[in-house]
């Protein structure tokens, strides 16, 4: 390994970065207003202001360092000024770890009917009252100043998949116009703006993007546009052309990713930080994550099984509560089934996280690969 010191920079400074063999993968600390974290790290996805079913105590218990929010949906309900006037998002949800919000690009594109994308920015319709709604890096950056998140996103347009050549160059092109207006918009000191990689799945549009981001100089880097839909392979293949053009002394965020083969691979080309509903969202159809695979634990095949989820697990759930007990809960539309499911699989991750940074720090981080990918895909 050889030691690695990043110049200071404001607050998302990326430093004491270890490389780990010949991989990309490398093990840092990230400082923030809210404290200093370490990579490669998984963020609980708390997308209205609060982790589902679970409480800030028990995210600070399981490990969480930072969680996401988003703009979005905070933007519609309450709105973000009411955020503000509560003393920004870490009062108003008692979290005082970090916070990272989105720009709101990602769900205009996938949650509310779209109308239409302008240079100027993107016109859409509510999802909760269909209200005509528009954001613009304008309009996104204000919002995260009213939040008050360490780090905010700027605003982007996430290609889908499939997308023709022509329509992710402009889009490309467009993105790196709005994460240079995201850039003149952005004010408020103490906190991170990270500019967000797009270039669909055309290796030559992620070079121009990377280089143009990187040129325009942002605290971090976001590599968007992917875990859309594409073959994981072609994930990867991204991953590869993208975050060797990024600096090194700069945190990398893969966004929307992921289980854990894919966080595994993505730190090996160099990733440090991740964000995921998967967790949280399969937890609430009974689906518990453990390092072989998938458990559903609300099957009937467990319904006189006495063990925990994961015996090897320190989570509250594995530590107190059996299969049983928690597949009764699942199938009795009990809340505390879905609770302790939740915080099982955030646990999980959180801990994969840690279990990959030490593997890093004591330059074993391949075998450790090799042997995870070999148990998981089983
Ligand atoms: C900050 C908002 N912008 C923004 N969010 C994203 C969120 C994602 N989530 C997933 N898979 C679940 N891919 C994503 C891509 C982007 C992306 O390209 N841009
Ligand atoms: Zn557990």
């Amino acid at each position: 390994t050889c030691a690695f010191a990043g110049q200071k920079k404001v607050l998302a400074a990326y430093e004491e970065a270890v490389k780990c063999g010949y991989s990309g993968a490398r093990a840092g600390r990230l400082h923030t207003p809210h404290g200093v974290f370490d990579t490669p790290m998984f963020m609980p996805v708390g997308t209205q202001a609060t982790v589902k079913a679970v409480s800030p105590r028990e995210l600070k218990e399981m490990g969480a360092q930072i969680i996401l929010s988003n703009t979005y949906h905070l933007y519609l309900r309450p709105g973000t000024e009411l955020v503000a006037e509560a003393g920004g998002l870490h009062r108003f949800m008692d979290w005082d770890g970090g916070i990272l919000t989105d720009s709101g690009g990602f769900q205009v594109f996938s949650l509310g009917p779209l109308r239409k994308i302008t240079e100027e920015g993107a016109a859409f319709r509510s999802h909760i009252d269909g209200s005509t709604q528009f954001l613009s890096p304008e309009i996104a950056i204000k919002a995260q100043m009213n939040l008050g998140a360490d780090i905010i996103m700027a605003f982007d347009e996430c290609i889908p998949y499939p997308a023709e050549y022509q329509y992710a160059k402009l889009s490309t092109e467009r993105t790196t116009r709005w994460a240079e207006r995201s850039q003149k918009a952005h004010t408020r000191s103490g906190q991170a703006l990270f500019a967000i990689v797009q270039g669909g799945m055309y290796q030559d549009l992620r070079r121009v993007s990377a280089n143009d981001l990187v040129s325009l100089d942002f605290p971090g880097y976001g590599i968007g546009g992917l875990s859309v839909g594409e073959p994981k392979p072609v994930m990867y293949e991204m991953l590869e052309q993208t975050v060797p053009l990024l600096p090194e002394n700069k945190p990398r965020y893969l966004m929307g990713v992921g289980t854990p083969d894919c966080l595994v691979e993505a730190v090996r080309y160099g990733i440090d930080m991740f964000d995921c509903v998967f967790p949280t969202r399969v937890a609430r159809n009974g689906t518990a994550m453990t390092k072989s695979g998938r458990l559903v634990v609300k099957n009937a095949a467990y319904a006189k099984d006495f063990l925990p989820i994961d015996e090897n697990c320190g989570c509250y759930a594995c530590q107190n509560f059996s299969r049983a007990y928690i597949r009764h809960l699942l199938k009795a539309d009990e809340i505390f089934g879905l609770r302790l499911t939740t915080i099982h699989n955030l646990y999980f991750l959180l801990d994969f996280t840690k279990k990959m940074r030490q593997a890093i720090l004591e330059d074993r981080f391949l075998s450790f690969r090799e042997e995870f990918l070999a148990q998981y895909c089983k």
